[in-house]
């Protein structure tokens, strides 16, 4: 009894009730919440692997990767799903396709049925689902509260500002000529490049293709040329960079008072920064505004998230491309017929049918994002089963497009075939669900068009300057670090096909 009376004592003092409130509230984050939806799944049959406190499963994921990435592979396969994705293969071969394991703290469910994914992406749960705090952690200093990590109203009202600068015709209008140009120019740094290799003309493409869709992006969306080079080494001067663009057009805005889109000029920089201008001047008083914080948020997100998944289809593109000749002299044909000798055109592009099913078959066999993930931010019934709230999703994306019960028995294969038109398409609506390259539904790639016409002026162009095959110094090793690369890269020989 005295005891007990002196721990209500001590129980009673703030400092230490602050201190059993804090110590509750991490017991139920780390331990009880995660346990408690781990039940509520294994209620439903849905099982998987034990995780230890704290951690989870997570030690377990990083030696399996570790393990299945410690070398190259031994052949030129595209067989990469048991290398990338170990604990996947694992753990559905023991507890079935639908099962949950804990990464840390947070439970995820690992969901590959392509009718619920259908539903799950749908807009019926566009704003009960989003981006988990652990993600937005994450990137918290690096892309802020740009489109691609929002959530909720704040998500609906960004992708309803941004979109507009990313539909088809606008494009069509204005950024295949920036595309062309500075295509172009890395033409003229490849042929440089492979001509000073005396002979030997080997160039690892993988860099010049990020330097190049990096010029592209940042040329078409008018941001500072500053953005353009080193941008990961210069992300506190970037700030101050497109801070002082920011300051210096409000400045003509005001002097001016011209209509701000006109003032801007056109571009995605320029429609948020009408967008900051319009609210500025209805002073709104709405829950939501851009402010210049979040213009530069969303100015990086786009460079981030268009820059390295388009150079990475490139890279992989151009990788496949010179190690299968049928299909690279295939599509060179293609491009010499429509287009002659001119650079493609908008209105070349629909017609160039054989690079866009090449195009498809890169992303299935290499998709930049093997992962999306959504957080559930409400209890949703999907199909038979019921997610509770906080339970993270996590669509598999590189073991569906490697799944021989979808694709057959050739899923690992390269065959551009698939993709014909009239052929089963996967993105049909029969088939929605199992082809997600760009994801699916309304949080969707919002730069997916623009990212399939810059490949296919890109590979266009290329295949119409070189003739490229692979260097015998290539060495496969697909690894994932965020995004699905070649770890050494991609060290191709050309030959110039022009003078
Ligand atoms: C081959 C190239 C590309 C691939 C494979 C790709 C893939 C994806 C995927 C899978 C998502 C969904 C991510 C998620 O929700 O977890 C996404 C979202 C996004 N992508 Fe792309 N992307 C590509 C190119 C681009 C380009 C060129 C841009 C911009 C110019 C862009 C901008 C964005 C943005 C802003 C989002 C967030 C959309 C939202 O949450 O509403 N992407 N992308």
């Amino acid at each position: 009894m005295a005891v007990l009376v002196s721990l209500m004592v001590i129980a009673s003092s703030p400092l230490v009730a602050l201190l059993l409130r804090a110590a509750w509230v991490t017991l139920s984050c780390y331990w009880l919440t995660p346990m408690r939806i781990r039940r509520a799944m294994a209620a439903q049959g849905v099982r998987g692997p034990p995780p230890r406190p704290l951690v989870g499963n997570l030690r377990e994921v990083s030696a399996l990767v570790a393990r299945a990435t410690a070398d190259d592979m031994p052949s030129l396969s595209h067989d990469i799903v048991g290398r990338l994705m170990p604990h996947y293969v694992l753990w559905s071969g023991t507890y079935g396709k639908l099962f949950v394991y804990l990464y840390g703290s947070e439970p995820r469910l690992c969901l590959t049925d392509t009718a619920l994914i259908k539903e799950f992406l749908s807009s019926k749960y566009a704003h009960a689902t989003g981006k988990s705090w652990f993600q937005r952690q994450g990137t918290k200093h690096f892309i802020g509260g740009g489109l691609l990590m929002a959530n909720g109203a704040r998500w609906s009202h960004q992708r309803h500002v941004v979109a507009p600068a990313f539909m088809a015709d606008k494009l069509k209008a204005r950024a295949v000529g920036h595309m062309v140009e500075c295509t172009k120019q890395t033409i003229r740094e490849l042929r440089d490049a492979s001509a000073a290799r005396g002979g030997r003309r080997e160039v690892e493409i993988g860099a010049h293709m990020t330097r190049l869709t990096g010029d592209i992006i940042s040329r078409t969306e008018y941001f500072p040329s500053k953005y353009r080079r080193e941008i990961r080494r210069l992300n506190g001067e970037l700030e101050a960079v497109l801070m002082e663009s920011i300051r210096r057009s409000r400045e003509i805005a005001d002097e001016g008072r011209t209509a701000a889109a006109a003032t801007y000029g056109r571009g995605l920089l320029a429609m948020l920064l009408s967008e900051m201008e319009k609210k500025k001047v209805e002073e709104s008083g709405g829950e939501f505004s851009y402010d210049a914080q979040l213009v530069i948020d969303e100015c990086k997100t786009f460079f981030f998230a268009g820059h390295e998944t388009s150079a990475l289809l490139l890279t992989w593109a151009i990788m496949l491309l010179a190690t299968n000749p049928a299909w690279q002299e295939k599509a060179r044909a293609e491009v010499a017929q429509v287009c002659g000798d001119e650079p493609p055109s908008a209105d070349h592009l629909s017609k160039l049918t054989v690079l866009q099913m090449i195009i498809q078959e890169t992303l299935r066999l290499y998709p930049p994002a093997t992962l999306l993930p959504r957080m559930a931010f409400e209890d949703i019934q999907l199909g038979d089963l019921r997610l509770p709230r906080g339970l993270s999703v996590w669509i598999p994306v590189l073991a569906i497009h490697h799944d021989e019960s979808i694709w057959g028995p050739d899923a690992h294969e390269f065959r551009p075939e698939r993709f014909a038109p009239g052929a089963r398409r996967p993105s049909s609506a029969a088939g929605a669900g199992r082809f997600l390259p760009f994801a699916a539904g309304p949080r969707n790639c919002v730069g997916q068009a623009y990212a399939l016409v810059e490949a296919k002026v890109v590979l266009a162009m290329l295949l119409s300057s070189f003739r490229f095959a692979i260097s015998d110094n290539y060495r496969h090793a697909p690894e994932n670090v965020l995004t699905l690369r070649p770890k050494h890269g991609v060290p191709v020989h050309l030959r110039p096909l022009r003078p």
